[in-house]
């Protein structure tokens, strides 16, 4: 129950697997039942696709499955050719609030968790956000570390509303769901079997790794 006394429904954990390259891996991520698909728009990651790509690699996918396109400090230029296939913006470099919601579509801003990180200072920042994504923090890599963070670091009146990420696996997302209670979780590391290769066992191990924990955690 929430203070004003109004019933909080706790919500299935959301789930977006990133970092594809592959229409076979897409096909298999939304088989097995993400709610989300990543795509990287930096050419510094190994898991990059340019925009031509992203639009090959999305063409005819089913509906009701968000496709989000992630970006580190990218020009608006960069951003706006992607647009068209894309439903939601992810923002992993220095992007002010202002750059992140120019584009009128939804947003979220990456947090990557460093030591001594104002983390109030920063959901303040961004309030204007769809949603934080909360990170792993390691020098010269704005994503994709495959590295956790402590999740005891997150504020319980905040993990409602953040999607987790860094670091996870089908092994260790139950006790990730069970300890913060995230609005959705992020893995592209944990479900690869090569760089920006994605293994379709992983994929359906950790996404029925998300549904066990919540049957465990949710009300019947
Ligand atoms: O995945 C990348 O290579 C990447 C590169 C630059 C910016 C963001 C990137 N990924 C962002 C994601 O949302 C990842 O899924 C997230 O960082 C978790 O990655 P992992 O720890 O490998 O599960």
């Amino acid at each position: 129950m929430t203070d004003s006394g109004k019933s909080v429904v706790a919500q299935r954990t959301r789930l977006k697997i990133c970092g594809l390259t592959r229409r076979t891996d897409i096909d298999a991520a939304i088989a097995a039942g993400a709610d989300a698909i990543g795509f990287v728009l930096w050419e510094g990651s190994r898991r990059a696709v340019t925009a031509e790509q992203l639009a090959r690699l999305t063409n005819r996918l089913p509906p009701f499955v968000s496709r989000v396109g992630l970006f580190v400090n990218a020009s608006a230029q960069q951003v706006e050719q992607c647009l068209p296939w894309l439903d939601v913006l992810q923002f992993h470099g220095d992007e002010s609030p202002l750059d992140c919601a120019t584009f009128g579509v939804p947003w979220f801003k990456a947090l990557r968790m460093k030591q001594g990180l104002d983390l109030a200072e920063q959901v303040e920042r961004y309030a204007q956000a769809n949603a934080l994504l909360l990170d792993a923090w390691v020098p010269d890599m704005p994503g994709g570390t495959g590295q956790r963070f402590d999740w005891q670091r997150i504020p319980a009146a905040l993990a409602p509303s953040i999607i987790l990420a860094g670091g996870l696996t089908a092994d260790n997302v139950g006790a990730a769901i069970h300890q913060v209670g995230p609005y959705a979780v992020d893995v592209s590391g944990g479900v690869e079997s090569g760089p920006g290769t994605k293994s379709v066992a992983a994929m359906q191990a950790f996404a029925n790794a998300v549904r066990q924990a919540d049957a465990t955690r949710l009300p019947a």
